[in-house]
């Protein structure tokens, strides 16, 4: 896996979101470091693709402002920020018969000059090994509008993998993966993570959470409940506050595992 020429920093100070006239964040400071995995938790509605699109410079927040490497959104340029940070947003969709490879070449386009590819070589590679990472070697040429769910899904991940962002945010990767692609995309983001770059993952599922997160921020309605390592952020205070439910754990590996286990009552 090859690393970032530096570790990359992120910093989100006081930032507010209002959609449809309504405050759906606020008061967000969040510091990111490469070399972890960040969760992103919480219920449905409290923010976290908001936030995420902010994250990504792809929404603009209403109150407060991102610095990458101490550089606003403004002052790198859509360009420079798109190949800084790859953004799989939820639910991708592909409106075009495109083919799995045709897909994650577009990963390839912030790195493009004006007249075409600079070095069409390592384009090439970074598509092959992007394709390669996310298992979808064997279906380069098959078209994406025809693959399940989930293969689709890892199509447009290897699509942000192949512009070997400093920053990676996903937003629900996970969703409709089997288990084992799960595991699958879970390790190669940690792998992402620790080779030094700065990874963020919006899921639901909280005992992959804490089996995968070196660092879980728990949202609820609109603001941060909890931020902090797996064991703190998900403890059972937090998770009944946040989900209204209660929790039942087990240690596996000596991971500490919340299991939803009862709806509050009302
Ligand atoms: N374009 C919009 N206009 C008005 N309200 C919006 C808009 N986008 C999101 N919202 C509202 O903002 C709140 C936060 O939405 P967001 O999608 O960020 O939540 P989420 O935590 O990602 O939820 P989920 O887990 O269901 O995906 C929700 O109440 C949602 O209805």
């Amino acid at each position: 896996m090859v690393s970032p020429d530096r570790a990359p920093q992120m910093m989100a100070s006081g930032i507010a979101a209002d959609l449809g006239g309504r405050r759906v964040l606020d008061g967000i400071d969040l510091a990111l470091e490469a070399g972890g995995l960040t969760a992103l938790v919480g219920p449905n509605g409290a923010g976290k693709s908001t936030l995420l699109a902010i994250l990504a410079g792809l929404l603009a927040p209403t109150a407060g402002r991102i610095l990458i490497d101490g550089q606003s959104f403004q002052a790198l340029g859509d360009r420079a920020r798109a190949r800084r940070i790859g953004y799989l947003e939820q639910q991708p969709a592909c409106h075009w018969p495109l083919s799995v490879v045709a897909l994650a070449r577009l990963g390839r386009l912030p790195h493009r000059g004006r007249f075409g590819s600079t070095d069409p070589a390592a384009d090439e590679a970074a598509v092959t090994a992007a394709l390669a990472s996310t298992a979808l070697t064997g279906f380069r040429d098959r078209r994406v509008d025809h693959l399940s769910g989930g293969e689709r899904m890892r199509a447009h991940l290897a699509r942000v993998l192949a512009g070997a962002p400093q920053v990676v945010l996903a937003d629900e990767p996970l969703a409709g993966l089997d288990p084992a692609h799960q595991l699958d995309v879970l390790g190669l983001l940690r792998d992402l993570a620790a080779a030094g770059r700065i990874v963020v993952v919006v899921m639901h599922d909280l005992a992959l959470a804490a089996r995968f997160a070196d660092r879980v921020v728990l949202l609820a309605e609109g603001r941060v409940l909890t931020d902090g390592a797996p064991a703190q952020a998900l403890d059972d205070a937090a998770i009944g506050r946040a989900y209204g439910v209660d929790v039942r754990r087990v240690v596996i590996d000596g991971c500490n595992v919340p299991l939803p286990w009862t709806r509050r009552p009302g």
